[in-house]
Parts: C-alpha cells; sequence; structure tokens
C-alpha cells in the first residue's frame, strides 16, 4: 500500500497508483456521463429567480450576469413599472402598496409567460421590499407542479446604496430616495427559507460571483 504525503504533516494511506488511475477513469467517466444526462434532460423543476432588495443593491447588475451564466431569460422589473410609478419615483417620491401590485402582478406574469414559452427558467428584478410581495409572487410557484419560486435578496446597508445610486448615470432612480426604500424594506428572515442572501458590499464581480454560486447550490437541491 503506498503512502502518499498530502501535506508534511498529514499521511494518509492511498490506493496503489494504478488502482488509484482507474479510480480516477471510472469516476472521471461517471462524472461525465452524470453531466451528459444532466444537461440533456429537461429540468423536472423550473426556477423563477427573484434578484430583490432596495433601489441600487445591484438587482439588474447581478440579474444580467445570472442570466448570462445561467442561458435563462431575463426580465428587468424597471421596464414594467407604469409610467405614473416612474414619474413618482422621479419625483422623489416614494411608491406605496397600490402603486406597487399592479407591477407586481405584471411581472409575476411575464415570468409565467417565459416558462409557458418553453423556457427553463428565468431571471427577474423586482425589489419586492415587503414580505407580502414576495408572498404574492410566489404564488407562481404555488400554482404550478415544477415551478419553483426563489429570491436571491441581495443585502447591503443605506449609506452604501446612497454612494452607489449618486455614482450611477442616467436612472431614473435617484439617491434621495434610497432611504424610504430601507423604511419600506421588510427583510427576508429564517421564516422565509426560499430566500438566499447575499451581501453587496464587495465588488460588483464578487458579488456576481458569490451569487450565482448560490443559485447553482439551490438549483441542485
Ligand atoms: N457590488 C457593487 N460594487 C460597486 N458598484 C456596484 C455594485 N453593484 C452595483 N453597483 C453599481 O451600483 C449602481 C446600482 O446598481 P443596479 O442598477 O444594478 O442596482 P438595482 O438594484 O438594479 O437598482 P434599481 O433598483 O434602482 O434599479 C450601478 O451603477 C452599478 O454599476
Ligand atoms: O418597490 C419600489 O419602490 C420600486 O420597485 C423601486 O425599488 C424601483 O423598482 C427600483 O428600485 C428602481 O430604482
Amino acid at each position: 500500500m503506498h503512502r502518499y504525503s498530502l501535506r508534511s504533516s498529514v499521511q494518509v494511506p492511498l490506493p496503489k497508483m494504478d488502482t488509484l488511475s482507474l479510480d480516477l477513469d471510472s469516476a472521471l467517466a461517471r462524472r461525465t456521463s452524470f453531466h451528459q444526462s444532466t444537461v440533456q434532460q429537461t429540468p423536472s423543476v423550473r426556477h423563477i429567480w427573484i434578484i430583490t432588495g432596495p433601489a441600487g443593491c445591484g438587482k439588474s447588475s447581478v440579474a444580467a450576469y445570472l442570466a448570462k451564466s445561467l442561458d435563462l431569460p431575463y426580465i428587468e422589473g424597471d421596464d414594467y413599472h407604469p409610467p405614473e410609478n416612474v414619474k413618482k419615483m422621479s419625483a422623489g417620491i416614494p411608491l406605496n402598496d397600490e402603486d406597487r401590485w399592479g407591477w407586481l402582478d405584471t411581472l409575476r406574469q411575464k415570468a409565467s409567460e417565459e416558462l409557458e414559452s418553453g423556457a427553463l427558467g428565468c431571471v427577474v428584478t423586482c425589489s419586492a421590499l415587503k414580505r407580502r410581495y414576495r408572498d404574492f409572487i410566489r404564488q407562481v410557484g404555488q400554482a404550478e407542479v415544477g415551478i419553483v419560486v426563489r429570491f436571491v435578496y441581495l443585502r447591503a446597508d443605506v449609506e452604501l446604496l446612497i454612494q452607489r445610486v449618486k455614482a450611477r448615470k442616467n436612472h431614473f432612480m435617484k439617491d434621495d430616495m434610497v432611504r424610504s426604500q430601507f423604511v419600506a424594506l421588510e427583510e427576508p428572515d429564517s421564516s422565509e427559507p426560499d430566500v438566499v442572501s447575499v451581501d453587496v458590499s464587495g465588488t460588483l464581480t464578487e458579488v456576481q460571483h458569490n451569487a450565482l454560486i448560490e443559485v447553482q447550490a439551490r438549483m441542485l437541491e
């Protein structure tokens, strides 16, 4: 039995190289066939990924990356606000529930339509600041077998987001609105197990990478 030191301080018995190489070959063959079988099969579960959080947390930046990485359609929530909502936010007036229900319903319809047209999932940006908004969107997954709604909550502190929105160009949401987003925000907690939180204090690349790792982990659950 050969002995190979993994590190100077650790000596563990490993199979002789010839059985080890055989093991590696068969493991690689198993992994390849697993990968091929998973890639070819239509997934039994299709995910609607809702990228949430207050203005400026990075929803659009992260969602675009996830959609590209996962080869899924991307629905940008900001594109579906009615003009009166955009006018209100542009004037520095926070939206209320009445302003948001129609918008939330449009987004969940758009997501359902993508899946009905054969998409293997989709990525949606939606602030979904309150628990009841997230429960409203969850109904899509409850109505249809094989569809799972999951949330990626981009977690940040208000001062950081004010800085980021200040630095952003050509967007109707200005930094004077960020505090009102946190007033409305009901942060997801352990009572919402379908939400994964991602800290956004790092660089955009780090956040995008971390979000993808978290999403891929949950796709395998
Ligand atoms: N991790 C990050 N590090 C640095 N800058 C970031 C990070 N994430 C996003 N940004 C920048 O912050 C600004 C806000 O990002 P983005 O527009 O993606 O947020 P959002 O949540 O979609 O905003 P809104 O809800 O207002 O549409 C953009 O200028 C973006 O480039
Ligand atoms: O719930 C809200 O108050 C709104 O959805 C905002 O969050 C905007 O959609 C978005 O942030 C644009 O900046």
